[in-house]
Order: structure tokens, then C-alpha cells, then sequence
């Protein structure tokens, strides 16, 4: 088991890079912490593969360094880096056992026979494919043979961490839900690093405790599920987690006061004073869905909206409102009432972010 730290990673697949978009991976630095159980979190093409066959060392940077343990191994290859990674398909030998096919990763560094045995029947038993030991890998189903392939990342003990890319895209959907909880308990069992690629939001916070999103090659942010939530930290973030996303308004000064387009916003003081001291004209404020306030009257420091449409998701329901000339989503719960026509809307100082060329930046309270 081992901390994987990146230190000025970069990676281009192009022989001469110009511009920050001929990277796959803009240059970054990262640490996944020994027995961290981790999402890498991103949409297709954002560099996660890339960033994953880095760390294996089925991929050579283009610079920076891979450390485990503070030692570089960017010239060890992937034999000696003692990573398992678990693809996105099953990687298995169809004519030999389901027991064979666990205990290969162990015989290939000659572990004792007894040990083996120990392993492979631990590891069968946390995946529930002890009843399936004798049988050819052949005559599994696809997500049986998916099955061996992540217990074929488990079974050695020795190992700096697991990868696994995306694990679980050829898992019938019931049995998705009951192997990501399978994998977190394994995880507490065993107690190693494991990094965890998927593109899917609530497949990454139901298995990891931190998670790192991905973006145009870059790691826009690493934290908790909640605190990606809270309070995203670039504009992706906001989009990308939480459904529906964040809402984002252009926002400017326009003698002393909030507005976005020719709407007047009411927020505090602060919020002013922060946009005050910014020179980008790409300037937005982001608030949830959940974090605004709906009233079906005036209430103080409220701005009226027009709804164009609630829809229902039985426990709550989802506004679509028109306020000046933006639209914005917010959320009621079922047990509040559902205004008609006009909605009175209060942003809470504490629930709005400022961002500045798309990244958050702090508001001095
Ligand atoms: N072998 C390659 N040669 C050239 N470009 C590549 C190669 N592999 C990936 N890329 C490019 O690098 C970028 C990152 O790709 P990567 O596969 O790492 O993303 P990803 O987030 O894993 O996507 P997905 O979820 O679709 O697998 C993309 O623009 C992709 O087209």
C-alpha cells in the first residue's frame, strides 16, 4: 500500500503541444493518501484513462513525476509498480476455474500454495463467488466474469493500490448498486488505496470518500461529496454535480449595485464589494436549486419571479423561473406550498459563490 502523489504531471499524446488544449493532462499536481478510497470523476474525455495508465506506467508523461511512498517510479514499468487496475471489461482466461483465474495474480509471484488458498477464498467470499469456484470462467455471465476480474484485483495484498476504470459498465443495473457497497466494504476490510474512475456522479459518492473532478485535463476539485456540493469550487463542478445543476448568472456593478443583465439582484453588501475588486468580465454567481428561497409572497429583500413551469418529482418539485432576463431552477420540498404565477426568491449570503473565469473565489464576510 502506498501515497501516489503527481507532482507537475503533464501529458500530451501530440509529439510537439503549443496550446493548453493539446494536453490530455494540464499540468497538475495531486496526492491519493495510503488506504484513501477515491472517485475520479469526470466526463468523457476529460483525461481520467490517460491519468490512470499514468499511475500504472502503461503510459509515460509527457513531464512531471508519479511518487509512491515519495519514490519516483516513472521509469519503473507496470510489472514493478504493484498496481492492480480492474478495466471496464472483464480481463479473464476463459478455460481455466474461477478458483484458477483468482489465484493466477498470486502464483505469478510465487506465493505459497496454503496462502493462496487463504486468499482466494477471502476474497471469493467477499465478492459471493464461492459457490462458483469450480466452475470454467467460460460458463460465467458477463457480470460474473467482471466479478473475477475485480477479485483478480483484490486477491494480492501487496499491492500499492487498485484501479479500477469505470468497473461496473457491463453490470446489469440491480447488481451495480449491491457491488459499489460490495466494493466500499471491501474496501474497509482491506484497507487499500483505491482509486475509482467513472463518469456517473452517484456512483462516485456512493463508493468514495473524497472525489477528484475532472476537467479538460485538469483536477478542478478534490473533496468530500458535500463539499462538492456546498460549494463547488469551478463552474463545471457546479453543473456537473447535484441534479439539476448549479444555476450561474452573468453578474456585473452597475452603480454600486448587483445586476445581472438589467436585473437588479438583491445580495448582500459583501458579495458587492468582492465583485468590486474584480477585473475579468467573466464574473458569475452560482446558487443551488436547493438553496434558494421560494415564497408565494413578498417577503423582505425578495425578488420577484415568474414561474414558466413546476415540475413534480413527488417529493419535491422543481421551478423553472424567469427572473429579468434569466432563467433559473430551485427546489421545493412537498410539504411547502407551490406559488402560481409569481415567485418571491431570497438568495442566502451563505449559499452563494462568486466566480471569477469560471473558478470560485472567496467573498470577506
Ligand atoms: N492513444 C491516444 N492517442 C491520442 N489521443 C488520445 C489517446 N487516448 C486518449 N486521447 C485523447 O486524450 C483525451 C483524454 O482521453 P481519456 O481517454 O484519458 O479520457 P477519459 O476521461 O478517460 O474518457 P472516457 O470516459 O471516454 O474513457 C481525449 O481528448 C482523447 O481523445
Amino acid at each position: 500500500m502506498a501515497e501516489i502523489a503527481l507532482k507537475s504531471l503533464a501529458h500530451s499524446y501530440l509529439s510537439n503541444p503549443e496550446s493548453p488544449g493539446d494536453y490530455a493532462i494540464r499540468e497538475m499536481n495531486h496526492v491519493w493518501q495510503q488506504g484513501g478510497a477515491y472517485a475520479l470523476l469526470g466526463p468523457s474525455g476529460c483525461g481520467k484513462s490517460t491519468l490512470l495508465n499514468i499511475i500504472s506506467g502503461l503510459l509515460e508523461p509527457s513531464s512531471g513525476d508519479v511518487l509512491f511512498d515519495g519514490e519516483r517510479v516513472n521509469a519503473l514499468p507496470p510489472e514493478l509498480r504493484n498496481i492492480a487496475q480492474v478495466f471496464q471489461f472483464p480481463v479473464v482466461y476463459d478455460t481455466m476455474t474461477v478458483y484458477d483465474n483468482l489465484a493466477f495474480p498470486l502464483r505469478n509471484v510465487k506465493t505459497p500454495e496454503d496462502r493462496v488458498h487463504e486468499r482466494v477464498m477471502e476474497v471469493a467470499d467477499a465478492l459471493e463467488l464461492t459457490s462458483q469456484l469450480k466452475r470454467k470462467a467460460k460458463n460465467l455471465t458477463a457480470d460474473e466474469k467482471q466479478k473475477v476480474s475485480m477479485g483478480r484485483g483484490l486477491v494480492r495484498d501487496d499491492v500499492s493500490a487498485i484501479l479500477f476504470d469505470e468497473p461496473l459498465t457491463v453490470i446489469d443495473p440491480h447488481l451495480k448498486w449491491k457491488l459499489r457497497r460490495k466494493l466500499k466494504e471491501i474496501h474497509q476490510r482491506f484497507e487499500i488505496t483505491m482509486v475509482y474512475v467513472t463518469h456517473d456522479q452517484l456512483e462516485a459518492s456512493t463508493f468514495a470518500d473524497k472525489i477528484a473532478v475532472m476537467y479538460e485535463g485538469q483536477v478542478v476539485q478534490f473533496g468530500t461529496p458535500r463539499e462538492l456540493f456546498e460549494a463547488p469550487n469551478h463552474t463545471f463542478v457546479g453543473y456537473f454535480i447535484g441534479s439539476p445543476g448549479m444555476n450561474f448568472l452573468e453578474v456585473s456593478l452597475r452603480d454600486g449595485h448587483v445586476v445581472s443583465g438589467t436585473t437588479e439582484l438583491a445580495v448582500g453588501r459583501e458579495f458587492a464589494d468582492a465583485l468590486g475588486e474584480i477585473r475579468s468580465t467573466n464574473v458569475k454567481l452560482g446558487i443551488r436549486p436547493e438553496f434558494i428561497e421560494v415564497h408565494d409572497a413578498h417577503v423582505e429583500g425578495s425578488m420577484v419571479a415568474d414561474i414558466i413551469h413546476a415540475q413534480d418529482l413527488g417529493t419535491y418539485s422543481i421551478l423553472y423561473l424567469r427572473l429579468g432576463d434569466t432563467t433559473l431552477k430551485a427546489r421545493i420540498e412537498e410539504e411547502q406550498p407551490t406559488p402560481s404565477g409569481k415567485a418571491y426568491l431570497r438568495f442566502p449570503g451563505k449559499w452563494i459563490g462568486l466566480y471569477v473565469d469560471e473558478f470560485r473565489v472567496e467573498i470577506a464576510s
